[in-house]
């Protein structure tokens, strides 16, 4: 199976990595079924990379439907040790413009129909989740997407991640607000928290393209607005991937996030009970610690 260190997962707008050398597309299968789309392989300055359109090319998964488990263990299969998201995403505050791109740093589930949890059938995980995102990887972002010297990016926000695929209401904009949230959008989970359990660095870079419905001085949220407002972003996030790759070191010696060994005290089944096929199925994922 070839390999990458780090995976991006385009979202809406990103649907091709520009100035990949040496590509080449792969299909995988995985006991979660198969990914959005194939994956592309290369290497962008130097460093090997996986990239995955999240809602598949030509946008074929709405939010609800994209197969998150099968794009996470996909990227794990391939040994990815960074997944980076790019995601478009709608303002709950002033200062954070359209155009503008902001590193979150917490997030918030008003999912309700979606699976987000790797362990169920005779093993069950309950991993830390406290920060979501990756402290190590977010810095790196930060740090690049600064570097770019041309563009407004702030530090840290909460995304609420809602159902979708509809947007949000006046009311539910403005409760939103009122509850402290920064940014809107509907795909940050359950991504992050499989890629916890798979014991993956996980960050994003949130491209903001609107201002919801709650401002009174601005047209409501439509695709074309998004859309419009993406075609800047999206370029500017290939920019920021660039400078992280070269900053993303091929071993881990100097990491020292949690996330590579989010497991290590999560699994509560006994391993004497977990089934022999259950232990087959989630190798990928435990064997290190039911050896
Ligand atoms: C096209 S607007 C709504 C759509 O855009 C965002 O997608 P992604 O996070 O994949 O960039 C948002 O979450 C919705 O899925
Ligand atoms: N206002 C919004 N709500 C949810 N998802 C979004 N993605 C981009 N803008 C959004």
């Amino acid at each position: 199976m070839p390999e990458a260190i780090i995976g991006v997962i385009g979202g809406s707008g990103l649907y091709q990595m520009e100035g990949m050398s040496e590509v080449e597309e792969i299909a995988i299968e995985t006991p979660f079924g198969a990914p959005s789309d194939t994956i592309t392989l290369g290497k962008v300055e130097g460093v090997s990379m996986a990239f995955l359109p999240r809602h598949g090319r030509g946008h074929r998964f709405s939010p609800s439907e994209v197969p998150s488990c099968a794009n996470i263990w996909a990227l794990k299969s391939l040994g990815v040790q960074y997944v980076i998201s790019v995601s478009a995403v709608g303002s709950l505050r002033e200062d954070y413009e359209p155009r503008d791109l902001v590193i979150p740093d917490q997030l918030f589930d008003r999912t309700k129909s979606r699976v987000n949890s790797f362990f169920e059938g005779g093993i069950v995980a309950h991993c830390p989740f406290a920060d979501p995102f990756c402290p190590e990887l977010s810095a790196i972002l930060l740090e690049s997407a600064r570097a770019l010297g041309d563009v407004t990016v702030h530090k840290g926000g909460t995304y609420v991640c809602m159902e979708g695929p509809l947007f949000s209401t006046k009311a539910e904009s403005n409760l939103n607000r009122k509850l402290g949230f920064d940014l809107i959008g509907m795909t940050a989970l359950p991504e992050a928290k499989l890629a916890r359990e798979a014991e993956l660095c996980y960050a994003v870079i949130a491209c903001v393209t609107d201002y919801d419905c709650w401002h009174e001085a601005h047209d409501a949220v439509s695709v074309e607005m998004v859309v419009s407002n993406l075609s800047a972003n999206v370029a500017n996030a290939q920019r920021i991937l660039r400078l992280a790759a070269q900053k993303l070191a091929p071993t881990r010696e100097d990491v020292s996030c949690r996330c590579e060994s989010a497991l290590a005290s999560a699994i509560m089944t006994d391993p004497v009970r977990i089934p022999q096929e259950v232990k087959e199925k989630y190798s990928l994922l435990v064997s290190k610690y039911l050896a």
